[in-house]
């Protein structure tokens, strides 16, 4: 196995240009298939999550030219995949998985999907189970609830002109992406209601802002129902810049926070659509500076620590992560709440994470759906070897580990599935004496 050693580093400081948004990235990519138009895309991030939309479209017969650095072509099919029948590996992306799985039962056509063997652990129940409403024909090939799946062309059911459907919202928002993405290629009028209490809200109003972009509104009232009015296709805006991601910014700014700063992140800023950009503000409750401009954010501290927090991370759930790693910095014992849905993405996120606290000395309760987190009295557990689950985030929030002692960061390889260059651009702002 492969392993990074990072040394103690006394503070961080510099300035960070952010890889584009995952989860802006492969929704662009969708929608810019499914458009009537050609749509050039730029500053897409490249990453393995990416990599796995670009080539299940590819596949699919879209015609996608590469036309620079991050910069792509997509020539949309008008709400049609040429290719009828294909097997589609989508690794660990559930941004890819999920809409696929809605817009293909779509498709008439006969289409497999698979991913690694955690994505088979990931459940799709729920988005399959609204899908069959429509009369979708899809099965599943090895565990009932799970990928793989395999859709056969259906004969949709032909409810009058309205089609009504109902998702469960409290497993994962992006089956409810999913069909907010598919149902406008039926041209009629659709209703979602949404069952549950819908979990990570903010990328819902992500996927309605992008379907915006290409020219399908969405009107909802609250987050229980949706309405695409009749007869909207998407059109492609011609042009389309992906933001900075905001949760890969989040490791950034609590090195700021952590290791006094300032660190700036270029390329996502005050007025971005990402939810993430709210853990920011999660770091000022910290007690950390936080600055903002139209294209950046920046985060320091000029305090000798932060503050415990105790907070309710459901609308952050993947900067989250960072923050139970910042807390290791906090005085005092720092609570996370209603983050039941970190057991169900590329690791059991609760589990993995007590563990691996534990390795630097912290006390951790870990609940159903909360982490409780006490640091050490004496200062972090020092050569501590993190294990990582093959989860980009669990190494990417641990290096943060750094700024309090020397750290082993196990299979670090595994950032590449939303920022390859991670450790790179870590290494640039972190520094071994005081700057
Ligand atoms: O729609 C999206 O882009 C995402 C939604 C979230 O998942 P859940 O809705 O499953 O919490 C998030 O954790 C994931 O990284 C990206
Ligand atoms: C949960 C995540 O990914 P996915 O899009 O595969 O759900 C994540 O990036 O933290």
């Amino acid at each position: 196995m492969k392993w990074l050693d990072l040394p103690f580093a006394k503070n961080a400081q510099g300035t960070v240009q952010l890889p584009g948004s995952k989860s802006i990235s492969n929704r662009i990519l969708l929608l810019a298939a499914l458009a009537e138009g050609a749509t050039e895309i730029h500053d897409l991030l490249a990453s393995d999550d990416t990599a796995r939309m670009l080539d299940a479209l590819t596949r699919l017969g879209v015609p996608i030219t590469h036309t620079g650095n991050n910069d792509y072509t997509i020539t949309g099919g008008e709400g049609v995949f040429p290719v009828k029948d294909a097997d589609l590996f989508l690794g660990n992306a559930g941004t890819a998985f999920r809409p696929l799985v809605a817009v293909l039962s779509l498709m008439h056509g006969h289409y497999r999907l698979s991913g690694v063997p955690r994505m088979h652990e990931r459940p799709i129940a729920d988005l399959v189970d609204a899908l069959r409403q429509l009369g979708a024909d899809i099965k599943y090939l090895s565990n009932p609830g799970f990928p793989p799946v395999e859709i056969k062309p259906a004969a949709l059911r032909d409810q009058t002109d309205t089609q009504t459907v109902t998702v469960k919202g409290d497993v994962s928002s992006q089956f409810l992406t999913g069909l907010l993405m598919a149902l406008p290629l039926s041209e009629k009028k659709s209703i979602i209601n949404v069952s549950g209490t819908l979990i990570s809200q903010p990328y819902i109003e992500l996927t309605l802002a992008q379907m915006q972009h290409f020219g399908v509104q969405v009107e909802h009232s609250g987050w229980q129902q949706f309405i695409i009015p009749v007869q909207q296709k998407y059109r492609s805006p011609g042009h389309i810049f992906v933001e900075g991601d905001a949760s890969s910014a989040s490791y950034f700014l609590a090195a700021g926070a952590i290791g006094h700063g300032p660190v700036r992140v270029q390329g996502v800023g005050r007025d971005s659509t990402q939810g993430d950009i709210r853990f920011a503000a999660a770091l000022e409750l910290m007690g950390a500076d936080i600055a903002m401009g139209e294209n950046w954010l920046e985060a320091s501290n000029k305090e000798k620590s932060l503050r415990a927090i105790d907070l309710d991370c459901n609308h952050i759930p993947d900067a989250a992560m960072t923050l139970a790693v910042t807390a290791l910095f906090a005085e005092g014992t720092s609570t996370l709440r209603n983050i039941a849905s970190w057991r169900l993405k590329e690791t059991d996120r609760l589990a993995a994470m007590s563990t691996e606290l534990r390795k630097l000395g912290a006390i951790v309760e870990e609940g159903a759906d909360y982490l409780r987190i006490t640091p050490p009295v004496h200062g972090l557990t020092p050569y501590a070897a993190i294990d990582t689950y093959d989860d980009h985030r669990m190494a990417m929030c641990f290096a943060l580990a750094s700024l309090g002692a020397p750290v082993r960061i196990n299979d670090p390889d595994c950032v590449a599935k939303t920022f390859p260059d991670y450790f790179e651009k870590f290494s640039q702002i972190i520094h071994s004496e005081m700057k």
